[in-house]
């Protein structure tokens, strides 16, 4: 048994994580952490999320100096499910103490530091960690993970995007121009902190980001191709949906995309549903990657859902915890269907 902690466990992403880690057969869920002016700190979890009453029936403790304490000596794992300015901090606390990190943040997961000033809004302070960070698209970096101490948890935007286009990027077939991604994103994606921006009476279907989101360098720093990325809030609460539009080479067939595709095809969290186009009813509350596409000459529109909180968030960075234990690591998802 792995014992795993969870600072920022009151959130949406840490709350859902938590619910996997007391369900798993390998992990042992050993302390929930909230900040020491947390309004939740001492009350139950299950006080927070009353639907896992008996499953989460455990206190959020104030992190504090005495907390860290406690840590060193209890954990194995520490799941950062925090700000991104909160786990840049809190990061090489950890790592000093021999911990294996897993980030959920995006503070960790681009090779550039200058981008943190430019999409982040601060200046990294860890570029050495920030060096030594896998990057945790679970299906596509397993043996790097495998090996890594500080693993920054892909982004919910990007793991869609990266699964529906690296397969396309490796086989050669992209055309040089931009692929267009076009995501709507439920309103848990915008964290539990009240805000009126996010306040789900307030959210419609509306852009944001244009041009600036802090997703696009992360999309095409991995795809290795340049994106114009376009996020969208709607009026539900988790799921993703991308609409892809993608300018193939001269002369591809759809044999070859199909071909292109089967990289994927045996990952057991991966769906390829062909022409059938991918909802966001289709994976919510479910731990897959649904990826449809449907072409018309040298135009492809690829379709690509997951849940952001499971596979945008929880689920994969079960993923990443399982193949750091050595275990498949779909281990604690896929058989109890969560
Ligand atoms: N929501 C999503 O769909 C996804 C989120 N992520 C990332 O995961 C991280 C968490 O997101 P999300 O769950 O939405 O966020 P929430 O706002 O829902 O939760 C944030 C958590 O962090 C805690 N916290 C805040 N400050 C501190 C601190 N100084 N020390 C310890 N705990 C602290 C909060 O509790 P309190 O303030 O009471 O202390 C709360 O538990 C973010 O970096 C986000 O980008 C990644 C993928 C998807
Ligand atoms: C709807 C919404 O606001 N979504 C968030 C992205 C989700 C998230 O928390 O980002 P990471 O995956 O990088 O951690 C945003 O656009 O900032």
């Amino acid at each position: 048994m792995k014992n795993v902690v969870i600072i920022g466990a009151s959130g949406y992403s840490g709350a859902e994580l938590a619910s996997l880690i007391a369900k798993h057969p390998h992990f042992s869920l050993k302390g929930c952490y909230v900040s020491e002016q947390s309004l939740d700190k001492n009350k139950l979890l299950s006080e927070l999320y009353p639907e896992h009453t008996g499953l989460l029936d455990t206190f959020l403790l104030p992190l504090t100096e005495q907390a860290l304490n406690v840590i060193s000596d209890q954990a194995d794992y520490v799941c950062l499910c925090t700000d991104h300015k909160v786990s840049v901090e809190l990061a090489p606390k950890f790592l000093a103490l021999g911990k294996k990190v897993f980030d959920l943040s995006g503070g960790y997961r681009l090779a550039n530091s200058d981008d943190y000033d430019n999409y982040y809004g601060f200046e990294h302070p860890s570029p050495d960690w920030l060096e030594k960070a896998q990057y945790g698209l679970a299906e596509w970096y397993a043996p790097e993970i495998k090996k890594a101490q500080l693993i920054a948890v892909a982004g919910c935007y990007p793991t869609a995007a990266l699964n529906a286009l690296k397969p396309l990027k490796d086989a050669n077939l992209l055309s040089d121009e931009p692929v267009i991604i076009n995501a709507v994103s439920g309103v848990t994606g915008a964290g539990r902190k009240a805000n009126m921006a996010t306040h789900f009476c307030e959210v419609s279907l509306a852009p944001y980001g244009l041009f600036n989101h802090r997703h696009t360098p992360e999309i095409s720093q991995y795809l290795e191709h340049p994106v114009l990325f376009t996020p969208h809030l709607g009026n539900f609460a988790r799921g993703i949906l991308e609409t892809i539009y993608i300018k193939l080479k001269p002369n591809t067939s759809a044999a070859h995309v199909e071909q292109a595709y089967q990289v994927l095809a045996d990952e057991p969290l991966i769906r390829l549903k062909g022409s059938v186009l991918p909802s966001v009813k289709g994976v919510v509350k479910q731990p897959y990657v649904d990826i449809g596409w449907q072409q018309q000459g040298e135009q492809l529109i690829v379709v690509v859902a997951i849940d952001n909180l499971l596979k945008g968030a929880a689920g994969q960075a079960i993923q990443c915890m399982n193949i750091v234990n050595e275990q498949p690591s779909y281990l604690g998802l896929k058989e109890n269907n969560v």
